[in-house]
C-alpha cells in the first residue's frame, strides 16, 4: 500500500482508505472488517456518521496492532466550541485512546468558531492524542484565515473531489502550503460518473472496471481517497489498485471531464 507522509515529523497516511458515511452502526463493524481482512489500513469516519462505535468493535476484532492502523474522525459544527469534550466523546465511542487524524469537518462560517475550533486541535494535537490534525472543506479563505490567526499548518484537508469536481485551484494551494488533499466522494458517490463513456474507454482499455480507473488516477495525482463501499467484491476491488498505470494520454482524458460539478454541499455556504 502506497502510503503519503502526511507531517513535518514522519506520520504517514496510507493513501487509499476505507469511507463510511452512510454506514450504519452495525454495518460499520462487518463492512471495516471485510475492509481490514482486504488490506485496508485506513477508516475515515466522522461523529455525523454515527457509527464510532462500529468502527472501533472492528478495530479491535481485527488483531491487527493498532500502530499498523489509520484511523480518522471529525468534529461536527455543533461541537466547534465544546473541541475537547467532543473529542473525548468520540475516542469514548471509538474504544481508542488516539486517533491517527482528528479533522474539523466544515468551517461552518455562519457560525464563524473554526479558528476558535482550530486551536482546540492544536492542544489534543500538542497532548498526543491525535498523532495528526487537520480539516475538511475548507477553502482559500478559510485556510488563509486559520493560517494567519493560530500556529500549526493543516497537515490535510478533506474536499469533495472527483473527476466531475478536480477542485485544481485547492490542490494547487494545497501544495504551495504543504498541506495533503484528501478527496470525499471520490467515485461520485454513486451518482452517475462510473456510468460515463470517457472511463468505459479507459476500462476496456486496461481491463479494469470504471472505479479502479477512477482510483488510480486520485493515487496518481497525489490524493489521499477514502472510496466508500459495503459490497464486499466493491472493497476488495477498489484497493486493487496499485499494480497498473495510467499513462498522458489517459490522466488527460479524466482531466477532460472536469466539468465544475460540485455533487455535496458548498463549504461557503453550509454550516
Ligand atoms: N468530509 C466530508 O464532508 C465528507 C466526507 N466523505 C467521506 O468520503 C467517503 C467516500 O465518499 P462517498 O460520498 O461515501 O462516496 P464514494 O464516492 O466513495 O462512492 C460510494 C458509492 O459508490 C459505490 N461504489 C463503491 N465502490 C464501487 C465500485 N467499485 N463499483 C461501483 N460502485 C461502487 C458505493 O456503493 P455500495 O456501498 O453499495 O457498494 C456507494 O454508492 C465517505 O464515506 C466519507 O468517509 C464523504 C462526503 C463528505
Ligand atoms: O450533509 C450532506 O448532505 C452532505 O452533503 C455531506 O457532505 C455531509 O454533510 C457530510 O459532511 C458527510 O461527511
Amino acid at each position: 500500500m502506497n502510503s503519503l507522509r502526511l507531517y513535518r515529523d514522519g506520520v504517514e497516511i496510507p493513501q487509499l482508505g476505507l469511507g463510511v458515511w452512510k454506514v450504519t452502526d452495525d454495518e460499520a463493524e462487518r463492512t471495516v472488517l471485510t475492509a481490514l481482512e482486504a488490506g485496508y489500513r485506513h477508516i475515515d469516519t466522522a461523529t455525523l456518521y454515527r457509527n464510532e462505535e462500529g468502527v472501533g468493535r472492528a478495530v479491535r476484532a481485527s488483531g491487527i496492532p493498532r500502530e499498523k492502523l489509520f484511523v480518522t474522525t471529525k468534529l461536527w459544527n455543533s461541537d466547534h466550541d465544546r473541541v475537547e469534550r467532543a473529542f473525548d466523546e468520540s475516542l469514548a465511542r471509538l474504544g481508542l485512546d488516539h486517533v491517527d487524524l482528528y479533522l474539523i469537518h466544515w468551517p461552518a462560517p455562519k457560525q464563524n468558531k473554526y479558528v476558535q475550533a482550530w486551536r482546540g486541535l492544536e492542544k489534543i494535537y500538542r497532548d498526543g492524542r491525535a498523532r495528526a490534525i487537520g480539516v475538511s472543506n475548507f477553502t482559500v479563505g478559510t485556510l488563509t484565515r486559520l493560517m494567519d490567526e493560530t500556529d500549526i499548518v493543516p497537515s490535510i484537508n478533506q474536499i469533495e473531489l472527483h473527476p466531475y469536481f478536480q477542485q485544481h485551484e485547492m490542490r494547487e494551494f494545497h501544495d504551495k502550503n504543504g498541506i495533503l488533499t484528501e478527496a470525499w466522494s471520490p467515485l461520485g458517490s454513486g451518482r452517475g460518473l462510473l456510468e460515463d463513456p470517457a472511463l468505459a474507454v479507459l476500462s476496456d482499455k486496461h481491463n479494469r472496471t470504471p472505479a479502479q480507473i477512477v482510483l488510480r488516477w486520485h493515487i496518481q495525482i497525489g490524493n489521499v481517497v477514502i472510496p466508500k463501499s459495503v459490497t464486499p467484491s466493491r472493497i476488495k476491488e477498489n484497493i486493487d489498485v496499485f499494480d497498473f498505470i495510467l499513462d498522458r494520454e489517459d490522466m488527460a482524458a479524466i482531466g477532460a471531464m472536469n466539468a465544475g460539478r460540485r455533487l455535496g454541499l458548498d463549504p461557503e455556504t453550509s454550516g
